[in-house]
Parts: C-alpha cells; structure tokens; sequence
C-alpha cells in the first residue's frame, strides 16, 4: 500500500493541500469572530435589566465564551487528514465541524459518522475508500502528507495488515514524551475506534495491557459522547477518575487540545469534597478497608452514635439566676429527668423516619425536649397547654447543659469527625466492627488519632456522608455558599476574559461585579465538583482494577444511570484490595449490564523490552496474553548490576542518549526516599527530566527511558509484585535498564 510519488507531484499536492487548508483557517477565523461579536453583544444588552433577562443574558454569554474556547482550542492541527471514495468524492477531516458561506461542509468533525471511514478503513476492508490521506501541519503550514492507496490488487498478503495510518502513527509514536499525554485524534486505530463510539447507555470495560491506548482511547471517548449527545451530558456532565492526582495532571490537555473543557478529572483521593487523600494502607488494611462488609460497619458506627443513657437522663438547669458585674450567673439550679424508657423511644421515632442521622436528629431533640419541659413543669407546680409545651422546650435547648446532655445522645456528625473517631478508637470500633469483621481483620484498621486520610478512607467518608446527611449549621451553610459564590464569579469571570482577551477593557474584578447583578453563574462542571451527590451522565475510571468494592459503591454513586466506560488491564492489578476478574468485581454492581471490548496492540514500549515483560507476566499470571508491540526499539534492554555503577551517572547516561526525553527512576516503595534524595531535581515528576517513583506512583504514565532499581525487592514488596515490575518495565517508550542489588531474578533471566 506504500505509495511513492515523483518529487512534483508531491509539491504539487502539497501546494494543493495547502491552499485548502488555508481557506479553512480563513473560515475558523470566521466563526471566532463570530462567535466574539455574539459574546460583545451578550455583554452589552445586560446591567440594568430584570432578573430573568439578566439570567438570559448569562446563559447567552457562556454559551458563547465555550464556543468561543471550543474554537481556539482547534486552532492547532485543524485538519489532519482526507478521504476519498470510489466515486470521486473527497472529505477533509478534522477537529471540528465547518461549513461555507452556501452551508455546505468543508471540515468534518473527526467524531462525525461522516469521518468514520477515515479511522475504520483497512487495507483489507477499505470499505468505500480508495486513499486515505494523513496532512502533517505546523502552525498553518501543511508541512508532509502521507497517503495510503487501497489498491488490494497490488497488496501482498502481509501488507494486508490493520494498522491505520501506519506512516503518521510511526511518527507520533517517534516523537519524544513531554510529560503530558497528548491527544491521537489523527491516529486513532480500528481497535480503538470501535471502544471510542461504543454507545452511552450501559457499562462499557475497556481490557487491554500496558500501551494498548485505553487512557488515551478512553479520552477521545468522552470527547465523542459530548459530541454525540451534547444535550444529556452538557447538563449532567462527565466525570473522569484517575488513580492520582499525578495522573490527572498527566492527561489533562487531552480534552480541552479536542475542544472539550467541561469535563471534571478527579483521583479516587478526591471524590469526597474537602479531602485530598494521598496515603496509603498497608496491604492487610486495604483489603479490610476495601471489602464490601465496611458497608455495614460504618452503617453500625452511625447506630452506634443514636445512643439512650443508661439510666434515666438528668439534666441540671438553672431556675434562678441574677446579674452581677453585668454578668449573669446562675444561683439555683434544678434537675429535670426523663426515663430511659422515653429516650429510648424518642431514639426509635427518629430512626423509624429512615432520613439520615443529621436530619433525623431533630425529631430527637424535639421529644427529648418536651419530655423535659414536662417533668420540669411537673415539679414546678405549672399547668402546661401545648403552647406552654413549646415555649418551654424551646427555653431548655438555650441552657448549654441540654444542649451537651441532647448532643452526648445523639451528636451531629460529619463524615470526617464519625469516620476519624471510629479509626482511632478501639471500643467504638469493636462495637461497629464485631458484628462483621473478625477481631484479627477490625484491629488492623486502628491507627493514631490525627493521621492523614488515607486514599481507602475516602469511600467510607463517601459512605458516612450518606448516610449522616449534609445536616450543616445554618451558618456553616451561608458561609460555604456565599465563598464558593465568590470564587465562581471571579472564575467565570477570568474565563471569559482569557478565552476572548478581553483584559484591555474589562478586569475580572468588574466582570465578576456585573456577573453579581445576576447572581453566580455556574458551569455543569464547577456545579458537580463542588457537590458530593452530583449526579453524573457518564463516569470513566481509569486503572479501574486498583478499586476495591468500596470503591466501586463511592464511583457508582455518582452515576445512578450506570452509564460509564470502565478502563484497565487485570494483569496490572497492583492493590491487594483491588480486581482478580472484571466479573467478580462489577457483577455484583453492575450484573448483565456490562460489555467488554479488548485493545491489543501496544503502541508505547518496543517489542524486545515488551519480551522481557511477558516473562514476567507469565510467571504471575499464566493465563493472560501480553499486547504485542508495534514497533522496535533502538537498543536492548540492559541488567546492570547494583555494584558496577551508581545509579547519579546511570541516569544522566540515559539522559544523554534520550536527548530532550525524560527518565523514570522506578523503585521499590522502601527506597523513595533515600532515591529521591539522589535526584533533588525529581520533586515535580511530571515537570523535570527525571521523575523518581514507587510503581504505584507511575502507573498510567511513560517515559523514554526507565530505570528499574532492586527487581528482587519489588517483586517481593506484596503478594502483587509480579504485575508491579510488569507495570514497571512497560512504562517505557524507548529504553530499559534494570539495576539489580544481588542475582538477577529468575523471570528476568532474558536480560542475562
Ligand atoms: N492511535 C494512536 N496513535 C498515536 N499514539 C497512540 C495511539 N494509541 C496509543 N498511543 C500512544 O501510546 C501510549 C500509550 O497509551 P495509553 O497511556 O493510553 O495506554 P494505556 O493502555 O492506558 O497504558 P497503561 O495500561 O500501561 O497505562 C501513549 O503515548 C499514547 O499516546
């Protein structure tokens, strides 16, 4: 299929290429400029309307900033590629849709069904095609075709093979690792088209081993589903889980590089609002904290908390109290009582009206109170009318020693104070724990009172928020909603002002000011970040085999329509509390309403370094199959032994050989630290040429070249540490060296 032209008419087509691709930016520059003068136009007809033309105004305005920020975000590569059909029609393909004066099309978005062809043709199924046609441009500039010629005629049988674009995908994969994924969309392979415009409704799980794209497939993914049904996901918008903060960072020019900026990415650390957990347990811990039957023991610490007294409750309050120096001190004081029995009724009233703890907790007060303010009025003599009834009770709640007596019974919580206090104190977590966990299994989950949260502790906050409810003080409450109003407005605000470079005329200050008028505006996304019970279109999780079951209830939540793309790769399972097989894992969630596609084809580590990690896979784990590399490396994977060489001049040998590219120092867990201290220019991983990192830190990224330090040690580091040094040696684009502190291990003997 390789297609050679003759020197001039090569410059002949690309002169043509050219001329067409700038009429294109002629007509993008058109649609900017459009798009700016409706965004003007929304500011000036507002400031001293009404509030519903203000609100109008708004939606107007933001409306058009996004198309605004959809446009510029195209601005780079806007057509990559052509097709053309058997019967002499052509379509110029590219990263967002065009039309001319006449409304015909002149750019098809890449996510269009009209693009299709482009991305799912093959030299042996070329469907309509006869040439496929790849633009490489630079600024404006088309600087390089490539094209395929579906001639099946002149095709050997091994040129028959399924590889899209194979001159321009070999040439992205070439290119150097920034430290940011980039986006693939002129590349994108038959495999991994076929997950992108897979259909919303239900649970799609991409399978498929390291490099196979699942990230990168799973990303245009989202793109594609905004674009298909805009107006569902707009409104509820799309959620992306990550393993960590890191990886977030590490993908998150992906979407808005499509023109796709309303998208929130989040860490498993993160789903709780106001948590940012990045500790982790230990192995015994995690699969404790994780397993499904923490459910019911945060649920029996919620119980726990509704308490009766043992006795009858007393309470002392004041009868009698006098001013002195302008300060009022009690002189008398009385006990008032009420039966345990009382309370204990009192605590079954509440519970029977099945809301959660906070919101229930006022019907406790309130018959607690009243029975009070009867034996108060009992032994004061007084007649009581249910007038008399309600102003007495409400008259108790203002003594501080009811009030502590009431909170003692049944406390407001948060999530933090329930979940803190169960994990740091022996007796409320046996009585949670006992009746579901084993002594040996509950005792491993104590810990200092103070510690950080761990990233396991973040489904059990999740499930405590669920089931206190939100219960805020009325206060706590205006003051989160008047500072996040605050924060919206000034973000709104800058947005708009950087999507247009409006900043000569208009400040974020004054913008946010005007914006006031009408009350906040609020993107779908800023709206479901801030808000624990957002109810979300569409979730992806990425390194989906690291969530534990607790996890997968706190992901769920989120998406009551159970519509998600679910990514991973069960031979990399690194987390003790994490997948053996997407069947056991979602079946229990998701049963029957799950599909699986699986990615292949590596497109990140060469095929020699890629045979040393299927040995490691399939000593660990026999019975999956490793992807198989697109292409080869330019040296050998090397064993270096611990001795030979210090670790400094290693790396900056491999920095040498890289160039531009970046190095991974990958270790055991034990060894962060005392590695770090090597390298003190490694601080920001996805930053600086070297990164050093535990496996688990590196998970979902690559580097040029990785330096895999004391094997033994990562293999032995958990029940798990076959797929972690799997994990780790296929990080790599280019280059492989393992430094070894005593013998090589067994399964690495190829590096012999
Ligand atoms: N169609 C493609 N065209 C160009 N590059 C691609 C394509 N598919 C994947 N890649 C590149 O291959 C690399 C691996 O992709 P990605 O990180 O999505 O894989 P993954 O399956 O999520 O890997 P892992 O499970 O190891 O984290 C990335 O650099 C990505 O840009």
């Amino acid at each position: 299929m390789g297609f050679r032209q003759s020197d001039s008419a090569r410059a002949d087509a690309l002169r043509a290429e050219q001329s067409y691709v700038s009429m294109l930016y002629r007509r993008l520059d058109l649609a900017r400029e459009a798009a700016d003068r409706a965004l003007r136009d929304a500011f000036a007809r507002g400031g001293a309307g009404n509030r519903q033309a203000l609100m109008e105004r708004e939606a107007t305005a933001a409306e058009k900033a996004l198309l605004l920020a959809r446009l510029s975000a195209v601005e780079r590569g806007l057509c990559f590629g052509r097709i053309d059909d058997a019967d002499g029609s052509t379509l110029y393909i590219g990263r967002v849709g065009l039309r001319d004066d006449d409304h015909s099309s002149v750019l098809i978005d890449w996510r269009a069904p009209a693009a299709r062809p482009f991305y799912a043709a093959t030299p042996a199924d070329p469907g309509p095609l006869v040439r496929r046609r790849h633009l490489h441009t630079r600024d404006r500039t088309v600087v390089g075709i490539d094209d395929e010629v579906f001639d099946l005629d002149r095709m050997s049988a091994g040129d028959r093979r399924t590889l899209v674009g194979e001159a321009a995908l070999m040439a992205a994969l070439r290119r150097g690792r920034t430290g940011r994924m980039s986006d693939v969309v002129a590349t994108i392979q038959v495999e991994q088209d076929r997950v992108i415009r897979s259909g919303l409704a239900g649970a799609l799980v991409v399978q498929g081993g390291p490099g196979t794209g699942k990230t990168v497939a799973a990303l245009h993914r989202v793109a594609y589903l905004l674009y298909t049904h805009r107006a569902t996901l707009e409104r509820r918008g799309v959620l992306v889980v990550g393993p960590n903060a890191a990886f977030s960072r590490y993908i998150d020019s992906v979407l808005p590089s499509l023109g796709e900026t309303q998208v929130v990415l989040s860490s498993l650390g993160e789903l709780h609002p106001g948590v940012h957990a990045t500790a982790e347990d230990g192995p015994e811990t995690a699969v404790v904290k994780g397993g499904a039957r923490m459910a019911d023991v945060i649920a029996q610490a919620v119980r726990d908390r509704q308490r009766v007294p043992d006795g009858d409750l007393e309470v002392a309050v004041p009868v009698r109290t006098s001013l002195r120096d302008g300060v009022e001190v009690v002189v008398e004081e009385m006990p008032v009582r009420l039966a345990r029995a009382a309370c204990e009724r009192a605590r079954d009233r509440a519970r029977a009206l099945r809301r959660p703890h906070n919101d229930a907790r006022w019907r406790f007060v309130h018959e607690i109170l009243r029975g009070l303010a009867r034996d108060e009025a009992e032994q004061l003599d007084r007649p009581m009318d249910a007038e008399d009834l309600k102003y007495a009770a409400s008259a108790l709640w203002g003594h501080g020693t009811v009030r502590a007596a009431i909170d003692a019974l049944w406390p407001r919580m948060t999530p933090e104070r329930l979940v803190g206090e169960l994990l740091s104190d022996v007796e409320l977590l046996r009585s949670a724990a006992a009746p579901y966990l084993a002594e040996d299994e509950w005792a491993t989950l104590l810990r200092p009172r103070g510690e950080p949260w761990t990233v396991a502790d973040v489904p059990l906050l999740d499930e405590a928020a669920e089931l206190l409810g939100e219960g805020d003080g009325a206060d706590r409450a205006s003051e989160r909603t008047a500072a996040a109003q605050r924060a919206e407005e000034e973000l709104f605000a800058r947005e708009v002002l950087t999507v247009n470079a409006l900043d000569e005329r208009m400040d974020a200050g004054a913008l946010a000011e005007r914006n006031r008028d009408a009350g906040p505006y609020l993107t779908t996304a800023d709206r479901a970040a801030r808000d624990r019970s957002w109810a979300y279109g569409h979730v992806i999780v990425d390194e989906a085999q690291e969530l534990s079951a607790m996890a997968w209830r706190t992901v769920l939540r989120r998406v009551p329509a159970r519509s998600l793309t679910i990514v991973g790769d069960i031979a990399q399972t690194g987390s003790a509390a994490g997948a053996r097989s997407w069947a056991e894992m979602l079946d229990p969630h998701l049963k029957g309403r799950w599909r699986e596609e699986r990615l292949t084809v590596n497109y990140r580590t060469p095929a020699e370094i890629m045979a040393v990690a299927a040995d490691v896979l399939r000593a660990v784990a026999p019975g999956e199959e490793p992807p198989e590399s697109v292409r080869y490396g330019e040296a050998p994977p090397r064993a270096v032994p611990a001795g030979e060489t210090d670790l400094r001049s290693l790396v900056d040998a491999e920095l040498l050989e890289i160039g531009d590219g970046r190095v991974l120092v990958v270790v055991p867990d034990d060894r962060l630290d005392e590695t770090s201290a090597l390298f003190p220019e490694s601080s920001e991983p996805l930053e600086s040429p070297v990164a050093v990192l535990t496996v688990r830190g590196a998970k979902g990224l690559e580097f040029d070249s990785v330096v895999v330090v004391d094997p033994a040690a990562i293999l032995a580091q958990s029940a798990k540490g076959g797929q972690d040094l799997y994990v780790a040696i296929t990080r790599t684009t280019r280059r492989l060296t393992v430094v070894h502190e005593g013998p090589l291990p067994g399964v690495l003997a190829r590096l012999r």
